[in-house]
């Protein structure tokens, strides 16, 4: 029978987790990174690193995902203090939605003020190539619309509202960033924003489920990344989303694609210099310009 899962949702252990953490490093990140499935590459360009494996650090859930390492990296990208998920946590796992998303909560007490968080999916959008980058400008979860949210249960104020906005999930201007970011690098043939849509996983999608993925204007398929834009948004973090498109879903009978992780992992892997590069680059900017004034919101339409 399985163990019963520790109940990371109260702030509490959220906090004895952060404090375990500062006591052992003198970095003070205020970008966090998530690193998607073979994309741990990403944490190994930080420089003046300090390295903990999840089983070390009080309350970590462990990664069970092959492409997920499981350690914490603090340390320096383009010269700002960063902290590294090398491997993030699954509903499909077994996870709960608390347990997937904790350590947000706990970058969020160590004073992270934005979360990037990085996937590979399935392109469902017919203009994307496998190894293009999508910039998230949107979601849809097929896990949180089923009633799967990870703020389900008693809600601590300490950590957030009960009801938090989702239609600013993806930060506009962070958006702009990147793709700034992005054009500089002379990345913009490769590079898109679009709506990325979670599924509960493990299986991949049948082709029918494409079609309909297809049809509600989801660009690309994964099985992360919402739990913890949610949260993320929850207890105030800015979020940038971005998926490395490593497959394309089928959409017909008659295609040759079948989604296997091992393809997932070979083209993070060969895709991981590229995302590295756009990262330093945006994590440079970021570190420049001190955050400009958002633009008013229109009161009436
Ligand atoms: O979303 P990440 O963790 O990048 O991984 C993606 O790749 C795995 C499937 O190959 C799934 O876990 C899916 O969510
Ligand atoms: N579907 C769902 N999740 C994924 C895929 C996919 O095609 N590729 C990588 N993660």
């Amino acid at each position: 029978m399985a163990r019963a899962e520790e109940d990371r949702s109260s702030y509490e252990v959220c906090k004895e987790t952060a404090d375990w953490l500062r006591a052992r490093t003198a970095q003070h990140p205020k970008t966090a990174i998530i690193c998607g499935s073979g994309l741990g590459d990403l944490a190994d360009v930080l420089e003046k690193k300090a390295v903990f494996p999840y089983e070390d650090i009080p309350h970590f859930p462990r990664s069970t995902v092959a492409g997920h390492a499981g350690r914490l990296v603090f340390g320096e990208l383009s010269g700002q203090p960063c902290v590294c998920m090398q491997g993030r946590f699954h509903c499909y796992e077994g996870y709960s939605g608390s347990t997937v998303t904790f350590p947000i909560r706990v970058f969020s007490l160590l004073g992270v003020e934005v979360l990037i968080t990085t996937n590979a999916a399935g392109g469902l959008n017919h203009h994307f190539q496998v190894g293009d980058i999508m910039f998230i400008r949107d979601h849809i979860s097929m896990f949180g619309l089923g009633g799967q949210n990870p703020l389900r249960g008693p809600n601590d104020e300490r950590l957030g509202v009960r009801f938090p906005c989702m239609s600013d999930a993806y930060d506009p201007d962070l958006l702009s960033l990147a793709m700034e970011s992005a054009q500089e690098l002379g990345f913009q043939s490769f590079v898109h924003a679009g709506v990325y849509c979670m599924l509960a996983g493990p299986s991949y999608e049948t082709i029918a489920e494409s079609r309909v993925l297809q049809a509600l204007g989801a660009d690309a398929a994964g099985m992360s990344t919402v739990p913890e834009v949610i949260v993320a948004r929850h207890c105030g973090l800015r979020v940038l989303g971005l998926s490395l498109i490593t497959n394309r879903a089928a959409t017909s009978y008659s295609s040759p694609e079948e989604a296997s992780h091992e393809a997932v992992l070979r083209v993070s892997v060969a895709r991981a210099e590229a995302l590295c590069r756009l990262l330093a680059r945006l994590t440079a900017r970021l570190g420049e310009s001190p955050r400009a004034p958002r633009p008013q919101p229109l009161t009436f339409i």
